[in-house]
C-alpha cells in the first residue's frame, strides 16, 4: 500500500474501431454482443492524474481544468476503492488532448487513463489485460485503449473473460487515419443510449452480430497479412452496417449529417482516381479516413477544397497506456 498518498499520472490514446462495438448483453459489467477491433491513435490522448487523499470529503475531478460532478467517475472510482479496500476519496486531474467533443472516442482514452493512473494510485499491480478490465467497466471501448496499434476486445461472457489484447501485426502495416472534424456540439444520443436502442429494437440486430464476427475474422487476418485493402473495405462496410442499425432501431436516429455524405462522396471519387481510401464513423457525424502515408498528402488536399485546415486532422498509430 506504498502508493496511497501518491500522485500518478497516466496517458491514454483514444482508438478508432475498425470492427464496432455496438451493443450489451451485460449493462452493469459492459460486457459486449460482440468482439470487436481497434486502431489506436497517436494524436489524440487523454492525461489523467489520481491521488487517494485522506483529507478530502468528497471526491474532486477536473477535466480540462473545470470542476465536473459525473457520477459515472465516481462510480468507476468506488470500482477501484472495492478492488484495494481503500476508503478515500480521490483527487482526479484529466486533459483531454482530443479536439473538444469531436467524437474521437474520449471516453475511451479518459477511462483507460483512469483506470492506469487511478489503479496505481489506490497500490493495486495490475496486467494489461487486468487494466482492460478496469478500464472496460468506465466505457466499453476504454477496454482497446489500454494496447497501442491494433488492439482487439474479446467479448467474453462475465468480467473475468471480456478483455482487450493487442493483435500482433507482423509487417507494421502503413496504416494512418485522417479526422474530418464537422461538428463539436454534444451529440443528442449517446453511443450508451443509442447501442441500447439498437440492440433492443433494431430488427436486424441478430445478422448484424453473425455479420461483424465474419468481419471480425476477416481484418484480424487482414492484419496478419498485411492485408491493408481488404482491412479498408471491410472496416468501410463495418461501419455502414452499425449504421444502418440505428436506422433500422425504433425510434430511428441518425448520427450523420450531409456534410459526412459529403465526405463520403469525396472519398469514392477519390477511390475512382486511384487513390486508396475507406471512411469509417462513430456515434457522431465526424468521419475518420483510413489511408497509407503516400496518398495523405493528396487526400488533404482534397478535403482542403470543402474544410478548414483545423478540421482536418492526421493521426497515425498510437502507443499502449503508460505512467507518465
Ligand atoms: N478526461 C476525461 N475523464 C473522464 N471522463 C471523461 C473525460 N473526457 C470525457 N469524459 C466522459 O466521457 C463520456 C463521453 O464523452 P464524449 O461525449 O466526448 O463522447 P466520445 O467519447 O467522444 O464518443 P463515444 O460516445 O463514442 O465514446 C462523457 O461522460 C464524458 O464526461
Ligand atoms: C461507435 C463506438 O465508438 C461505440 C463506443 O461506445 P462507448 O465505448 O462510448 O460506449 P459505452 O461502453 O456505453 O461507454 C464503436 C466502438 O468504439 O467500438
Amino acid at each position: 500500500m506504498e502508493n496511497i498518498g501518491q500522485k500518478y499520472t497516466a496517458r491514454a490514446h483514444t482508438n478508432i474501431a475498425l470492427v464496432k462495438y455496438w451493443g450489451k448483453e451485460n449493462e452493469e459489467l459492459i460486457i459486449p454482443a460482440n468482439s470487436s477491433i481497434s486502431l489506436t491513435l497517436d494524436e489524440f490522448y487523454t492525461d489523467t492524474s489520481v491521488i487517494f487523499d485522506s483529507t478530502l470529503q468528497q471526491d474532486m475531478i477536473t477535466i480540462n481544468s473545470e470542476i465536473v460532478n459525473d457520477e459515472k467517475i465516481s462510480k468507476f472510482l468506488d470500482i477501484i476503492r472495492h478492488k484495494s479496500g481503500i476508503n478515500l476519496f480521490a483527487k482526479v486531474e484529466s486533459i483531454n488532448h482530443v479536439p473538444n467533443s469531436a467524437g474521437l472516442a474520449s471516453s475511451a482514452s479518459a477511462y483507460a487513463a483512469l483506470a492506469t493512473a487511478g489503479s496505481k494510485a489506490a497500490g493495486l499491480e495490475l496486467s494489461d489485460k487486468e487494466l482492460s478490465m478496469l478500464a472496460r467497466r468506465g466505457s466499453g471501448s476504454a477496454t482497446r485503449s489500454i494496447f497501442g496499434g491494433f488492439a482487439a476486445w474479446n467479448k467474453g461472457t462475465d468480467d473475468q473473460t471480456s478483455y482487450g489484447y493487442s493483435i500482433e501485426d507482423p509487417v507494421k502495416m502503413d496504416i494512418n487515419m485522417i479526422a474530418i472534424v464537422l461538428n463539436n456540439s454534444p451529440k443528442k444520443i449517446s453511443s450508451r443510449l443509442g447501442m441500447k436502442i439498437s440492440y433492443e429494437t433494431s430488427p436486424f440486430y441478430d445478422s448484424w452480430i453473425k455479420q461483424t464476427n465474419e468481419d471480425f475474422e476477416t481484418i484480424q487476418n487482414a492484419i496478419t497479412n498485411g492485408d491493408f485493402s481488404t482491412l479498408g473495405q471491410t472496416a468501410e462496410l463495418n461501419a455502414m452496417r452499425m449504421h444502418s442499425l440505428t436506422l433500422s432501431a425504433n425510434p430511428s436516429y441518425l448520427y450523420l449529417n450531409k456534410d459526412s455524405l459529403l465526405v463520403i462522396e469525396m472519398v469514392k471519387e477519390l477511390r475512382d482516381k486511384g487513390i486508396e481510401c475507406y471512411y469509417t464513423m462513430d456515434a457522431g457525424p465526424n468521419v475518420k479516413i483510413i489511408c497509407q502515408k503516400k496518398n495523405i498528402k493528396a487526400i488533404v488536399d482534397n478535403l482542403s477544397n470543402q474544410f478548414s485546415q483545423d478540421q482536418i486532422k492526421v493521426s497515425g498509430p498510437g502507443e499502449k497506456v503508460k505512467l507518465i
